[in-house]
């Protein structure tokens, strides 16, 4: 019972009173049984079996040890200090008139007579005398034509007293003293009822081992409270069986354990449903099946408490708990509870196949909003509204992973904690989607039956978006699965085109060559930095780049190569920018840098920078310079077009002065520059 415990109570706060509280119970009981049997030790002679309504008749445990037999007959035994004899009385209830059989579970010795009074003989068994018939069903007389008979008919007639005597040899091949032989006595009907119980005993047994191991191999405490189920009704079984009554004191009343195993069997049962209930997903068909055989196992509990009153169960009550036990079991391993550690059950569901549901047409608008989200934040705050406006108001937390991070978003504060707090747990289910279906999703529950719902929203390999909404606990969902799908898929389609859009924008900006912006973006973005610093009256500068004698590489490697080292220097001059530098390719072997922000001397800092990076570039097969032209905003008539023309100028000083150097243009006058010759 402990795993229906929050793991707390399984602090050393909590287990060590438990333990200590169980261990003084155990030696309560140990008390009690010594106890028990002291006091039976006093009773002289134990009971002898009578018969009543209720047990029509029973036999002692105890066999009862004479000295010798009573009849005069039986003592012309040979060697009678060889033998020990034992009577057993037998009174038969007047009420029952069925056929007996006394059997034994072993016979280890080599002499067991049994005397049978001589009414209702049989014809084909020995008769000594006038009073008794013998049973002979020692070791010593086996043979062909008697085998190893364990079971004998007993000729008892109702009302009647039946003496019944029984000589052993002393010695038994395995020295087990009579007092302990297994033996019962059945009518015809219990006879069967034990053979059934025993095999259903097998049956428990061996699903008690399997449901053992899978704990054990899948190191879950949540196979154990079938495990103690199994156990309590496999002690039911033996105890039904008669062979526990032979290892308890005899004080005890059998008829009351078998009816406290029997409940605790019942108690067992209710427990494993309820466990059922909180570690597996609760589909609307499992919370029907679990309610049903919840509801049977309580009526089975209840009709067995007040109806049957405290007797032992009849066969059709053990037939219905046997078959409890073997649908509890098929239950486990059909719902499959989650495994240890892991604070939630997680199950991927297929998509639904029905269509998604039209919106409306103020819905389809506030949707369509989100093509014109360039920041991923306010796309993100755009997703959350509307989740919000369809969705009354269910908690929704937005997952975006991109290098490498994970970042969360929601309007609720609550649910963006929770997730964080568990974020390894959901992260990784949700990772596996991508690779489903686009409409398949992940449920999560957690101990409190709380579930989450975790959806794919992006195709984007290099940001992923993931939402998970919280619908509610158990079935009372705020929302329907279908409600959540339909909005996921909606976001889903408008996402899709509003990345196609971007991908395309962003191809149209860029040289197809060497990934560098084009000279129109780069017009487009330049005109606005260069506006921007204006009103803050900040300096930018504009480098002109051009490499030197690129002709000749073409001519000596091919055009090809001439393509592959134009793209390495692009990516050389590119690589020793700032991040806010603006570099296009402005045609042929032509780069224009925009900095931003940039006064001529800082400048002049960078051009050196970028043209020591491209002279000492070794991996192209011949050395390649720069030559670099430096214009500078000065006033607010400065245009890009005017800058372009001034740097451009400065950079074919450059290339006149003896190329691999910088030419400052007029509006870097004040500039005292020392470049390095040649
Ligand atoms: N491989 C390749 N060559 C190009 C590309 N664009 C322009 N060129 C070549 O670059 C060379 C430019 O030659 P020029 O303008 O004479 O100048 P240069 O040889 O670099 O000499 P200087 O500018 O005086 O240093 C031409 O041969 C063009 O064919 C291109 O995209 N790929």
């Amino acid at each position: 019972m402990m795993v229906f415990l929050p793991r707390r109570y399984l602090s050393g706060r909590y287990l060590q009173p438990a333990l200590s509280a169980i261990c003084f119970l155990l030696l309560l009981q140990l008390s009690l049984m010594a106890w028990g049997a002291a006091a039976n030790k006093t009773i002289a002679t134990p009971p002898v079996a009578t018969g009543t309504i209720n047990h029509p008749v029973s036999l002692s445990p105890y066999l009862v040890p004479i000295t010798s037999p009573s009849d005069s007959l039986l003592q012309t035994e040979s060697e009678p200090e060889r033998y020990l004899w034992y009577q057993l009385n037998l009174v038969l209830s007047p009420d029952f008139s069925t056929d007996w059989l006394l059997v034994f579970s072993r016979i280890p010795h080599p002499v067991l007579d049994i005397y049978l009074p001589e009414n209702k003989l049989s014809t084909n068994e020995l008769s000594l005398n006038r009073q008794y018939q013998i049973k002979r069903m020692g070791v010593d007389s086996l043979s062909a034509s008697n085998p190893d008979v364990r079971t004998i008919r007993l000729p008892l007639t109702s009302g009647q007293t039946h003496k019944l005597l029984i000589k052993v040899s002393k010695q038994s091949s395995r020295n087990l003293a009579p007092e302990l032989w297994p033996a019962s006595l059945y009518s015809l009907s219990e006879y069967r009822y034990h053979a059934l119980s025993a095999s259903l005993q097998t049956i428990m047994l061996a699903m008690l081992g399997a449901v053992l191991a899978t704990a054990l191999i899948k190191k879950t405490y949540l196979y154990l409270p079938l495990g103690a189920h199994l156990s309590a009704i496999s002690l039911l079984l033996v105890a039904l069986n008669g062979s526990l009554f032979r290892l308890i004191p005899y004080n005890i009343d059998p008829g009351q354990l078998v009816s406290t195993v029997t409940v605790l069997t019942m108690l067992s049962a209710l427990a494993c449903y309820l466990n059922l209930f909180r570690v597996t997903r609760l589909t609307p068909k499992t919370i029907m099946t679990l309610s049903g055989a919840t509801l049977v196992a309580s009526g089975l509990m209840f009709g067995f408490v007040f109806a049957v009153d405290n007797t032992v169960p009849s066969l059709p009550l053990v037939l219905l708990l046997c078959l409890q036990s073997i649908s509890l079991t098929l239950l486990h391993y059909l719902l499959q509870p989650g495994q240890k550690k892991q604070p939630f059950t997680v199950n991927l569901i297929k998509g639904a196949e029905s269509k998604r549901r039209v919106f409306s047409q103020h819905f389809r608008e506030s949707l369509l909003q989100l093509n014109q989200q360039d920041d991923n934040n306010e796309l993100t705050e755009h997703i959350l509204d509307i989740i919000d406006g369809t969705l009354h108001k269910t908690p929704a937390v937005l997952l975006q992973y991109e290098n490498n991070e994970w970042q969360l978003s929601s309007h609720s504060t609550k649910a963006k904690q929770q997730i964080d707090r568990e974020l390894e747990h959901f992260v990784s289910p949700l990772t596996q989607l991508p690779d489903h279906d686009s409409d398949d999703q992940i449920h999560f529950q957690d101990k409190q039956g709380n579930s989450f719902w975790g959806f794919h929203l992006n195709d984007d390999a290099e940001r992923q978006l993931f939402l998970v909404l919280f619908p509610g606990k158990y079935q009372r969902e705020t929302i329907t699965r279908q409600q959540a799908l339909d909005l996921c898929s909606h976001i889903k389609t408008i996402l899709k085109a509003n990345q196609q859009t971007r991908f395309w924008q962003l191809q149209a900006s860029l040289d197809p060559l060497t990934g560098l912006l084009n000279r129109n973006r780069f017009f487009q973005e330049a005109e606005q930095q260069i506006e921007a610093c204006k009103q803050q009256q900040l300096p930018c500068s504009l480098l002109f780049v051009d490499i030197d004698d690129f002709k000749r590489i073409n001519d000596q490697f091919g055009h090809p190569a001439g393509d592959r080292i134009l793209v390495e220097i692009a990516h050389q001059i590119r690589d020793s920018l700032r991040q806010q530098d603006l570099i296009a390719r402005y045609g042929g072997e032509e780069f224009v840098i925009l900095l931003p922000v940039t006064s001529a001397w800082q400048g002049t800092r960078i051009a050196e920078r970028v043209r020591t990076r491209v002279e000492r570039y070794t991996a192209s097969p011949m050395p390649v310079t720069l030559s670099l032209g430096l214009a500078v905003t000065t006033g607010e008539a400065d245009s890009l077009n005017q800058l372009i023309n001034e740097a451009d100028n400065a950079m074919y000083t450059a290339k006149k002065h003896g190329k691999n150097r910088l030419e400052a243009g007029p509006s870097c006058s004040d500039l005292r520059l020392s470049w390095p010759e040649g």
